[in-house]
């Protein structure tokens, strides 16, 4: 086994995260969204989480930091002759990334983007796995799933309990069914706060991201969003109000046309029980009956 002490050189997939964040030089900042993972068991399930048909040819963190996941991540696709792609906002831990792995650069597997996630032009990655900055967290994800590829994410057990709520449930929200639109979305792993340094104020979770067709059509995505967004603006009203009440969210120039032709049971409910299937078939009813205007 490789001293996993011993920088730049080392084998993939072994570093120690503490060194690592010693010879980064700085200390990680909470106020720049940086909490290090240092839990190496942890450090080495979150690649395994990726699916098992994912292809892993061209990986994408966002994130580096100190680069105690990177170092997993390279092990990975040394593995399957791939590469790595890790976007990193902060000038000092992408200058460190590399130089900690100088000999990934040189050999064509790993490439360091320094520049904010939200930003920069997404290299063409296959799969993307992270621990996110929790502060664009949602940003970060909903620029990711609608490029279609698997994802492995840490957030705020908080955020990622809501997006894998169902219908009826007290987290079920917009964020539950816009993530869901795009892509099987499940915990995989609960982390507590001890696993990272500083440690965050909240607990966090890996979620991880299969994409897939929804069991619904829907003509106008955008459309589908911002109407699922207008209806929770309302989620204790009936979606009888709620479609009433949010048009000039959504768009919809004649609520009352909408609601004259849906279903009455459909109109009873609230939109905190609605399933993602009954959203898509209301926004259809919408777009045909209601006069959507770009908003
Ligand atoms: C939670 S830390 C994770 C660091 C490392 N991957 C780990 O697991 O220990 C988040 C990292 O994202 C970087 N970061 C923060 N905001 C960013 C942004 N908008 N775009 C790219 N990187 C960002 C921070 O500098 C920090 O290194």
């Amino acid at each position: 086994m490789t001293d996993s002490s011993t920088g730049a050189g080392a084998a993939y997939g072994d570093r120690d995260p503490d060194a690592l964040a010693r010879r980064a030089g700085e200390r990680a900042n909470p106020d720049r969204d940086q909490h290090f993972l240092v839990d190496d068991r942890v450090l080495d399930r979150i690649p395994a989480y990726l699916p098992d048909d994912a292809d892993a040819s061209h990986l994408l963190e966002i994130g580096g930091g100190a680069g105690a996941l990177t170092d997993r991540l390279l092990a990975a696709v040394a593995a399957e002759n791939g590469r790595l792609s890790v976007i990193e906002r902060d000038g000092v831990f992408a200058d460190f990334l590399r130089e900690e792995f100088a000999t990934a650069v040189d050999d064509g597997l790993l490439d360091v983007i320094e520049g904010d996630a939200l930003d920069v032009d997404l290299p063409p990655f296959t799969a993307c796995v992270a621990n996110l900055p929790y502060g664009v967290s949602s940003e970060i994800a909903f620029r990711l799933l609608p490029e279609g590829k698997p994802l492995v994410l840490m957030f705020q057990a908080e955020f990622a309990d809501r997006m894998v709520a169902s219908a009826g449930e007290s987290e079920y929200g917009r964020l539950s069914v816009s993530a869901q639109h795009y892509a099987a979305v499940e915990i995989v792993e609960r982390v507590p706060k001890e696993a990272f340094d500083p440690q965050p104020a909240v607990e966090s979770a890996v979620v991880r991201c299969t994409p897939r067709d929804p069991e619904y059509e829907v003509g106008d995505e955008a459309f589908f969003l911002r109407f699922v967004k207008a209806l929770f603006t309302q989620r204790r009203k009936t979606v009888r109000n709620a479609v009433r009440n949010t048009g000039h969210i959504s768009g919809l120039d004649d609520p009352e046309s909408v609601v004259d032709a849906a279903d009455e049971d459909l109109l009873r409910r609230r939109p905190g029980d609605l399933e993602p299937s009954a959203f898509a078939a209301l926004a259809e009813l919408a777009r045909e009956r209601g006069s959507p205007t770009e908003v």
